[in-house]
């Protein structure tokens, strides 16, 4: 693997080998800022993925009658060698997605503790035996005990967002119920996807378990997701391709963690100075581009003034620049990004928002934008920017701010800024969505709580545990006693 580093055109690893496709084309990978080429990765062919899925396949077996104690040494030493790779990987991040530097630091470090998270987290899975006489129609002489199984090959498909931290937690706890992997990166963020399975495959990972597969979800994504030897499917990314993966996988397992418009509420009440500041860096810390970002506010009119004026203030700390200055906000992850966000801010400011800070642009940077007086005919109060506009709309009481919240398609997390812990539980009831923040900005981390959205943001639910049950099923055996 020494070659790897010197390489511009990163291989793929199929069975063990890191290889270059025999279809001889390559998939270049420039930087959102537009001013680096970070490499290059293989258009795989049909034939190369039907061979990963089939190595995966035959892994399987193998790795699923291994002990969960040596299942977690693999992770373990996959963490040690991704802190070991923690420069490179950072620096690809940064380059790749467009990400701070300090923050792709971040997501190295958390993805480590993530994994010996789950290494903890998997060898205190614990079956159940459940007594047959505690049903009328049962018997005591019936018990059942109840394992874990793995489901097989997992495909995990992760977006360019969180290159490195989405694709591990999808891989970590799949390994750890005992399945193989066929792991497709989203095509920008393929490279430090590839630098982390480097990671894994330095640690010993067993030939065929997880398997490398590169090329555009738009050519070999229908072939992936309906090939019969795939047996779950771990899809992180927008709800427009989850949607549509859903529909094709049939009876296929899928958990898909998609899109969100995840409101802050800000009641009367509030203290407007930790509301704003959670609003600011929820809203547009890497650029909003985060499933998790604060997407709108609803505020009431009594309180918006004073609210905006400090958004406005914390929002001049903002750092606005280049992923090496450790810039929150940076170029976005590429140009129809950037013009889908700008197109947002101009139909809101036809229609008659204000704008109080930002729209300005530069290439694919976009300055972080506050927008007032947002009203439910602009495309702004609906749609996921993936930017760094934050659409403020005024109401007049707390129920049309649930009503506003959950008019939405979306259902991933909500936050409510109040003092009134009693207020904030009730609305917290009222909204359709997966987590509520009470104070505090929408946010999936720590990593070990439950993590899932609703309606158009998702199905099934991840988070360590959470996710190690999520793809693994539960396997009865009776046991019909002769004597009680
Ligand atoms: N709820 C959550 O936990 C999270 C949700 N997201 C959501 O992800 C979106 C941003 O990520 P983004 O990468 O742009 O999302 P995309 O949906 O564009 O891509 C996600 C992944 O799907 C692949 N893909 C594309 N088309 C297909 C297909 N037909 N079949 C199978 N796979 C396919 C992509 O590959 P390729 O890159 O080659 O096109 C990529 O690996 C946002 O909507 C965001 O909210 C992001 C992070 C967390
Ligand atoms: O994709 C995302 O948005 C991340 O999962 C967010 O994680 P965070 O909210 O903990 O930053």
């Amino acid at each position: 693997m020494n070659e790897l580093k010197t390489m511009k055109a990163y291989p793929f690893l199929l069975n063990g080998e890191w290889k270059d496709s025999t279809s001889e084309k390559l998939i270049g990978i420039e930087s959102p800022s537009g001013n680096d080429n970070v490499g290059e990765v293989q258009a795989m062919t049909e034939h190369e993925v039907n061979a990963a899925i089939a190595g995966a396949n035959d892994a399987q077996q193998n790795w699923a009658r291994k002990s969960f104690a040596a299942r977690a040494q693999l992770l373990y030493a996959w963490a040690e060698q991704l802190l070991e790779m923690k420069d490179e990987l950072a620096a690809t991040i940064m380059k790749e997605v467009g990400k701070g530097l300090a923050s792709a630091e971040k997501e190295v470090i958390r993805t480590a503790d993530f994994i010996k998270y789950t290494a903890e987290e998997g060898k205190r899975l614990h079956g159940e035996l459940i007594n047959g006489g505690s049903f009328n129609a049962g018997s005591a002489n019936k018990f059942a005990l109840v394992n874990r199984n793995p489901v097989g090959v997992v495909l995990a498909i992760s977006p360019f967002n969180y290159p490195v931290n989405l694709s591990a937690a999808k891989i970590a706890p799949a390994l750890m119920g005992g399945n193989a992997v066929v792991f497709k990166p989203a095509t920008q963020g393929a490279i430090g996807g590839t630098l982390m399975v480097e990671a894994l495959d330095k640690a010993g990972l067993p030939s065929g378990l997880v398997n490398l597969v590169t090329g555009k979800g738009s050519e070999i994504g229908d072939h992936l997701i309906t090939h019969p030897q795939i047996d779950l499917i771990n899809f992180t990314g927008g709800s427009k391709t989850g949607k549509s993966i859903s529909q094709k996988a049939s009876m296929v397992p899928v958990i898909l963690e998609l899109g969100g418009k995840d409101p802050a509420i800000v009641l009367e009440d509030a203290d407007l100075d930790k509301a704003a500041a959670d609003i600011v860096s929820g809203g547009f810390s890497y650029s909003g581009q985060r499933c998790t970002a604060i997407k709108r506010v609803l505020v009431q009119d009594e309180t918006a003034d004073a609210l905006l004026s400090k958004i406005k203030e914390k929002m001049e700390g903002l750092k606005v620049g280049a992923p090496e200055d450790n810039a929150d906000v940076t170029p976005l992850i590429s140009s129809k990004a950037a013009d889908y966000v700008t197109g947002l801010i101009e139909d809101a400011l036809e229609k008659g928002a204000a704008l109080v800070k930002g729209n300005h642009r530069n290439g694919n940077l976009i300055y972080p934008t506050l927008l007032d007086g947002v009203t439910k005919d602009m495309d702004v109060a609906w749609e996921e920017p993936f930017g760094p506009v934050i659409p403020v709309i005024r109401v007049k009481n707390v129920e049309e701010a649930i009503h506003i919240a959950n008019e939405s398609e979306y259902g991933l997390q909500a936050s409510i800024f109040t003092r009134n812990m009693e207020k904030a539980i009730h609305i917290g009831n009222e909204l359709e969505v997966g987590s509520v923040q009470i104070n505090g900005k929408t946010e999936r981390g720590p990593d070990h709580f439950p993590f899932l959205g609703v309606k158009s943001s998702g199905v099934g639910v991840q988070g360590i545990r959470k996710s190690i049950e999520s793809m693994t099923r539960e396997k009865v055996t009776v046991l019909n006693m002769t004597q009680g």
